[in-house]
């Protein structure tokens, strides 16, 4: 047995979402049958105080304690620059929130640091863009952590329905809609300005993204971006948008999808439906972690497919993440730069529709 390719993260952001990243790469990768990769964790860092990530590690190093998982030694920094500066750390992966990424992501490039990005990249398209050329010349690997796209079950379906025997046949067209129900208060991540805010970047991109996931790909759409109308309900509570439905027009596919979010008003029952000449797909909440997926061929019972995931899910993008850097890739195919960049493009312009803007935190720094 060839001895698995270990790589070496430090955190940057000791919020939620790094604490669930962190416990999730740190699961043995037997638990999923993974053999050629691993992960360690050697850095965390906290923007606001040493402290923070301290306790970080400590809680995290306790809850895999009592499922008998094992943590080396790990620093603890009170700055992402900090950091950025250690020689362990291979890999970052930047946990804060959207209004924070481009720089975040930039200052670690500059750093000569891999990059795995949470969701949304970047709060536009030109920073995205500028990002991905950057990290090309650095000879360095970034990707934006649309983690759902590495589930097993949903490569799957990918595989499945951009195939040219695909069991649906001709798909009619498709709803997507990821919200949930957050009425405020106007501090509140989803609902502040100053930290990329609003339905869209945070919930919205998950629709879009499955849209890519089965659309985008079919040999017919010969990677062609679709064309977009959108209708924004902004809140009082700060003006960033509340409600987005955005119809995606896929001319070489002749179907058009429609993808919506709100923070009010959260999904119930199906998440998505891909209607079909042969038959539907069905997918529940949310649509970030769906637990299963259900197949409706006409005129026969509909047959629900359980998703397997152990912990949250989160490993599988650094399984590959792991793999591409392993291979020496700059991007990964399941992930592509173009992808992040396109989705990006889209949601420019829902939020132009919708008169949406973070002001100066928008601005290219280089
Ligand atoms: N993939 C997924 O399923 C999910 C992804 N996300 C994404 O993860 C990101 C963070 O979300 P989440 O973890 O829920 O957010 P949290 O508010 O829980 O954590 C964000 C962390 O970012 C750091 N930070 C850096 N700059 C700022 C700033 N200006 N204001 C506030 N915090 C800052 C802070 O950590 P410190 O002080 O230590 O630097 C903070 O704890 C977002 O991009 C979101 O879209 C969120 C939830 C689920
Ligand atoms: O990515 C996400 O998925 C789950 C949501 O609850 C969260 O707000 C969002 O950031």
């Amino acid at each position: 047995m060839t001895t698995p390719f270990n790589l070496k993260w430090g955190i940057l952001a000791t919020g939620r979402i790094s604490h669930t990243f962190t416990k999730d790469i740190l699961a043995p990768p037997s638990t999923r049958n993974v053999s050629d990769v691993s992960h360690t964790l050697v850095a965390v860092a906290s923007s606001s105080s040493i402290d923070k990530a301290h306790t970080f590690i400590k809680d995290v190093e306790e809850e895999l304690k009592t499922a008998q998982f094992q943590t080396g030694p790990v620093k603890a920094f009170g700055s992402y620059a900090d950091l950025l500066k250690n020689p362990e750390v291979q890999i970052v992966y930047i946990g804060s929130p959207h209004s924070d990424h481009y720089k975040t992501c930039l200052m670690a490039l500059k750093a000569g640091k891999h990059v795995l990005c949470e969701k949304a990249f970047t709060l536009n398209a030109a920073q995205t863009a500028h990002l991905c050329t950057f990290a090309k010349s650095q000879k360095l690997f970034l990707m934006e952590a649309q983690w759902t796209r590495f589930f097993p079950n949903i490569l799957h379906l990918q595989s499945l329905l951009n195939s040219p025997d695909s069991p649906f046949g001709r798909i009619y067209r498709a709803f997507a809609d990821f919200s949930i129900h957050v009425p405020g208060p106007a501090t509140h991540r989803l609902y502040d300005p100053k930290q990329g805010g609003g339905a869209l970047l945070d919930l919205g991109v998950y629709p879009i993204l499955w849209m890519f996931i089965l659309f985008y790909r079919n040999p017919q759409n010969a990677l062609t971006a679709p064309t977009v109308t959108a209708s924004v309900i902004n809140t009082p509570l700060t003006g960033v948008d509340e409600q987005d439905i955005v119809v995606l027009k896929w001319d070489k596919l002749g179907m058009q999808t429609t993808c919506s979010t709100s923070l009010v008003g959260r999904t119930e029952e199906w998440a998505l439906i891909v209607y079909g000449e042969k038959g539907n797909l069905l997918v529940p909440p949310p649509l970030s972690r769906p637990s299963s997926y259900t197949v409706h061929m006409h005129g026969a019972e509909p047959v629900a497919h359980n998703l397997d995931i152990p912990g949250m899910g989160m490993h599988w993008e650094a399984d590959f993440v792991a793999r591409s850097i392993a291979k020496g890739e700059l991007e990964n195919p399941i992930m592509p730069h173009q992808e992040s960049l396109e989705i990006m493009k889209i949601m420019d312009e829902v939020r132009k529709i919708g008169g949406v803007n973070y002001g100066e935190l928008e601005d290219l720094e280089v």
